[in-house]
């Protein structure tokens, strides 16, 4: 089939990238010339673990290429994909401003019967936005689809070759077996819906996911108080198959592109229907709340964070991405700075893309782990690089001036914390925190 994909961010990359590679012939396109030209000579704007690779064989076998030219990747198409972004608008609804230019561009564009697929994760209600300005602009034939993505950053490929399932939300009965078809060969888990319903599934499963993680964090804080263990508990209410182990990890909290803004959105959505969403607004809340335990923890042993040097390891919002949006990592040095503490950061891929949303006189980017612990007064896990867990903590010890560990992701054990004199502070493990060992709590019931 001929495709043309809107929009060279995760989605719409990853995406076309993925259907070249199943044999499509795949036009991506983007308004931004400088991705374009930067994909064309052999370069990726974002890093995804063996995305560069799958480009590469993609092109030289003639099946990918890339354009700024919206009209003419959507005049040769079958197919046209919408992956432009959907961010967040200050009170927390969806911008659509990105999804309308484009529709309105393709509207003008198409040229015989096509189908238009959004991608991109949209209000309920959107496609039917879509439907009319393409109405609007043209009076050739078109079908509309809900198909979104479920993609996680830093799995991509992975996850576009292997999904759990496709959705597809359409009316159409042509736009239903073509986009079968075209998704057959990676799954045969293909649920066909309504179009409200799909924009509802996207919503719906990454307000699930997030409501997980900020379930378990709360647990973790309530294990810190009662000397239980988050990670034997998650790992106890996994076995468990109506709960699954999946997305039960504490931490600093969820970040990212995707959960921050759709959860916002999704109460937003809510509220538009006169529907208050209470136990997502909860979700948020604690979500928000979660990364602040870093601060705290640090001024429960240092009393006073003015003055002292903060190390920080992981800038990016989970590790095997470079994507900075809402990593936590921003608010907790953002207060460290407030707070008179001058900070060291080290992150193996995301420091440049992160140096861009914040300078400050105070805060140092370090080429190495090392050289962002050495001196430090304590020491800020944020991210679970795997490279911060196979340092030996003797020599971590030695590098910081006092051996003080905020382990914000659970990434060290007990065994190893045992040959050392280190200061620390996990997630929900009370006996692996020496504050908390030293005063037991009591349980008066
Ligand atoms: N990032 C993810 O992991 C992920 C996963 C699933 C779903 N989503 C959803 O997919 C959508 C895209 O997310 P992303 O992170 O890939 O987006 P992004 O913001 O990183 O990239 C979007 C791209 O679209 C381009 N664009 C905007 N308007 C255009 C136009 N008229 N013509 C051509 N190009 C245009 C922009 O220049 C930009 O490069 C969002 O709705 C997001 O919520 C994202
Ligand atoms: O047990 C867990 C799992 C995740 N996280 C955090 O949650 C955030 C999101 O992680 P993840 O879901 O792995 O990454 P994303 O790439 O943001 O993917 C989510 O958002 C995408 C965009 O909508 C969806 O397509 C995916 O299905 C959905 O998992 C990160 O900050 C993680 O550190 C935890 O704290 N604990």
């Amino acid at each position: 089939m001929k495709l043309a994909v809107i929009g060279t961010g995760y989605v719409g990359l990853v995406s076309g990238v993925c259907f070249a590679h199943q044999g499509n012939e795949v036009v991506c396109v983007d308004k931004a010339s400088e991705k374009i030209e930067m994909l064309r000579s052999g370069g990726v704007p974002i890093y995804e673990p063996g995305l560069k690779e799958l480009i590469q064989t993609n092109t030289a076998a003639g099946r990918l290429r890339f354009t700024t030219d919206l009209a003419d990747a959507v005049r040769l198409a079958d197919i046209v994909i919408l992956a432009v972004g959907t961010p967040s608008l200050p009170n927390g609804e969806a911008d659509l401003s990105f999804i309308k230019q484009a529709a309105r561009e393709i509207g003008e564009a198409i040229n015989g019967y096509t189908i238009i697929v959004t991608k991109s994760t949209v209000p309920v209600g959107t496609n039917e936005k879509i439907a009319a300005i393409l109405a609007e602009c043209t009076d050739q034939p078109f079908d509309i689809a809900s198909v979104p993505e479920f993609l996680r950053e830093g799995s991509a490929i992975h996850d576009t070759l292997n999904p759990d399932r496709i959705v597809i939300g359409t009316a159409s009965e042509l736009a239903r077996e073509q986009l079968t078809a075209l998704h057959a060969p990676l799954t045969s888990n293909i649920l066909v819906t309504d179009i409200r319903s799909a924009e509802m599934i996207k919503y719906a499963s990454n307000a699930f996911l997030a409501t997980k993680i900020s379930f378990i964090n709360e647990i973790a804080n309530i294990c810190e108080k009662v000397g239980a263990d988050v990670t034997k508990v998650a790992e106890g209410m996994g076995y468990d198959n109506r709960i699954g182990r999946s997305f039960l990890k504490a931490g600093i909290g969820y970040g990212g592109s995707c959960f921050p803004k759709d959860t916002q959105a999704l109460i937003q959505i809510a509220g538009h229907v006169d529907y208050e969403f209470k136990l997502l607004k909860s979700v948020v809340e604690v979500n928000q709340d979660q990364r602040y335990n870093v601060i705290r923890k640090l001024e429960a042993i240092l009393d006073n964070l003015q003055d002292m040097t903060v190390a920080i390891w992981g800038l990016a919002f989970k590790p095997e991405t470079d994507d900075v949006r809402d990593a936590p990592a921003l608010e907790i040095i953002q207060t460290l700075l407030e707070r008179g503490a001058s900070v060291k950061a080290y992150d193996p891929i995301a420091a440049a893309n992160f140096s861009k949303l914040l300078t400050h006189p105070h805060l140092e980017y370090c080429e190495s782990k090392e050289e962002a612990a050495r001196g430090a007064d304590a020491l800020c896990l944020l991210t679970e690089w795997k490279e911060f867990a196979d340092i030996p903590l003797p020599e971590l010890e030695r590098l910081l001036r006092k051996p003080i560990l905020i382990d914000g992701r659970n990434v060290f054990r007990e065994e190893e914390l045992s040959q050392t004199s280190f200061i620390y502070y996990s997630v929900g493990r009370p006996s692996l925190s020496q504050g908390v060992r030293e005063q037991n709590p009591v349980l008066l019931f």
